[in-house]
């Protein structure tokens, strides 16, 4: 029998570990999240200012806290985490400064983040003093190991200091503009039925009510597991849930398995309405969820991301300025590399791709950036988020005639007949597999000259001329730069002037010919591609001229003088 799996065990100390369903089990059946699909966008919450903020090893000034908070207001966000009020007088003074009149607009609501301790809960309520539209967000880890190793406490004791400063922020809060949100953090290690009766006590304590929602946001503050479990976790917690209609089921993944995506994504299926993550996914350790990739998740499956994404590299640019973090050029949809084709027939298929996209966009009498969008290999139009088509397509020794036509035609303009760009392409393979470097539309066009365009441009005759002597009937008359005369006819200028070349011995057959303009209007250059069969091998040439007929007679000299 084939033996297909030749791994053999590795020596790596796993047994360590145990699986995530061993250490929480999640009594769920009939579970509904897998058939259902996302049809539009959960509220989306930004936790760059706390969470975010809290995992850089230069945490961001009152300047960068500014830029960002601007930038996430201006995207379209609103509801934002701002800070951790009481854990430093930066992140207080900040919250003071959003009180100023005017700095939150009036359709953004604030979230300030604090722990189950009454002092810093009082510290935290300084800070949003004369604010409306506040929600003040608390958290304790409520998972076993954190229960016995971190905060000494066990379940009832727990349970009843959370209740306490649950009671202690809705007495501080009164009856202000201010809502409550609570996070037990570690979730997803949390037994379910204990996570269950917190929430629901807060719920009763808090008095929940559609016009003045709690929210309760369950974090995979490690992620441990697959997303199926996480997925499950949420849809149990959906459905037991008290007073359902006055909470907002939240949800905050962590990216430690690499999967924060597809846990929001699915927990969103499993009944998750809003959704706390950060811009490119920075956050502790491998991240919090990536927003940017949600929302363009969305929208790439034609569903209103609700924010907007349409310039991602000033997104970009502000969010490395104040994380003082690069984002990595393969990161979804926002990295330099992720919209660009090396290899060969990803290349071909795109310029395949985006020919017909254009000429679909024309039969339907609509923009290009209007037409729907199916151009393999790009799952969105990189316009879509404020990216040119220039860099869709780079060249490398990996590349192929596809992609190298792109780059002349959208550079240059030119339109190489199908049999040159494989005859081109082997020149570039050449020149590429030397270097192993990329090569420019610049090097290519240069390349391109020197191969097919100089010197045959001119060749080896110092004049020439073409008359119609009759109707269909073409006589060309040259001289040689060595002073000799050549002289011939047939029914066209090329054919009178292979004819004259025969004369002097050399022996010339055209195979395919093909020219265009090469800009727009009167008087625009033209450019002609000849291959020719010259004494037995064949050959392509090209010329460009103001003159169709000089731009053909020089392309077929181009041709004649690669050979001879
Ligand atoms: C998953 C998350 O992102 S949670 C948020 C994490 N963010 C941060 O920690 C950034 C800001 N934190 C801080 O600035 C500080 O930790 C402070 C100001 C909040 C507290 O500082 P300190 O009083 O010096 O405590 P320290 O940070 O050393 O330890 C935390 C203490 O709070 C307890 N604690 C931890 N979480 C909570 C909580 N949610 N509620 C109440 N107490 C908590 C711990 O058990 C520990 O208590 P102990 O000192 O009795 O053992
Ligand atoms: C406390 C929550 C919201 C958190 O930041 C986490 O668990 O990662």
């Amino acid at each position: 029998m084939y033996d297909w799996n030749r791994q053999r065990p590795s020596n790596m100390p796993y047994h360590r570990y145990r699986p995530a369903h061993e250490r929480v089990e999640v009594p769920l059946t009939g579970r509904a999240w897998p058939g259902r699909r996302i049809t539009e966008a959960p509220l989306w919450v930004p936790v760059d200012l706390r969470d975010g903020n809290q995992a850089l090893a230069e945490p961001m000034d009152p300047e960068r806290k500014r830029r960002m908070f601007e930038l996430l207001v201006g995207m379209g966000f609103k509801e934002i985490e701002v800070g951790y009020p009481s854990s430093s007088q930066l992140d207080f003074d900040f919250i003071r400064h959003l009180a100023t009149p005017g700095v939150v607009p009036e359709d953004v609501t604030v979230v300030v983040f604090t722990p189950a301790r009454h002092e810093l809960i009082e510290r935290t309520f300084a800070s949003i003093e004369g604010m409306s539209r506040v929600v003040v967000h608390l958290y304790t880890a409520t998972a076993p190991t954190w229960r016995d190793v971190v905060l000494g406490q066990d379940r009832p004791a727990l349970h009843a200091m959370i209740r306490d400063a649950a009671g202690h922020i809705a007495r501080l809060a009164g009856d202000r503009d201010i809502r409550f949100q609570f996070s037990p953090e570690v979730f997803n290690l949390t037994e379910p039925d204990y996570v269950l009766e917190i929430c629901n006590d807060l719920t009763a304590l808090w008095d929940a009510s559609p016009d003045r929602p709690v929210t309760h946001n369950l974090p995979a503050t490690v992620e441990v597991a697959t997303p199926n479990v996480y997925a499950d976790q949420i849809e149990y917690m959906h459905r037991h849930l008290d007073r359902r209609d006055a909470v907002i089921l939240s949800v905050h993944p962590h990216n430690d398995r690499g999967t924060g995506v597809a846990c929001a994504e699915l927990a969103v299926l499993a009944g998750a309405q809003r959704v706390e993550g950060c811009l490119f996914g920075n956050g502790e350790r491998t991240g919090n969820v990536d927003l940017v990739t949600l929302a363009l998740n969305l929208h790439a499956q034609g569903v209103d991301p609700m924010i907007d994404l349409s310039d991602i590299d000033e997104v970009r640019r502000v969010v490395e300025h104040c994380n003082r973090l690069p984002v990595p050029e393969r990161h979804p949809y926002a990295g330099d590399l992720v919209y660009t084709a090396f290899s060969g027939t990803h290349q071909d298929a795109i310029n395949k791709g985006m020919a017909h996209h254009a000429k679909r966009a024309a039969d339907l009498g609509v923009p290009p950036e209007q037409a729907p969008w199916e151009v393999p290999y790009l799952p969105i139009d990189p316009a879509d988020v404020g990216r040119g088509y220039q860099a869709v397509i780079r060249v490398n020794s990996q590349s192929g005639k596809g992609g190298i036509a792109y780059l002349l035609q959208t550079r240059y303009g030119l339109e190489l007949p199908r049999r040159l760009q494989i005859d081109f392409s082997s020149a570039v393979q050449r020149a590429t597999d030397g270097s192993g470097e990329e090569i420019t539309a610049e090097q290519l066009w240069e390349l391109f000259h020197a191969t097919y365009l100089a010197p045959g441009e001119i060749g080896a005759l110092a004049d020439w001329s073409t008359v119609e002597t009759d109707p269909g009937a073409h006589e060309f008359t040259g001289t040689l730069r060595n002073g000799r005369r050549l002289s011939g006819t047939g029914n066209g200028p090329l054919s009178a002037l292979t004819a004259a070349l025969a004369g002097d011995g050399i022996d010339v057959d055209i195979l395919h010919y093909a020219e265009h303009a090469l800009d727009p209007g009167r008087g625009s250059r033209a450019i002609a591609y000849v291959e020719a069969r010259v004494n037995g091998a064949t050959r392509w040439g090209a010329a460009q001229d103001t003159s169709v007929l000089t731009a053909s007679v020089h392309a077929v000299l181009a041709a004649v003088h690669r050979v001879i």
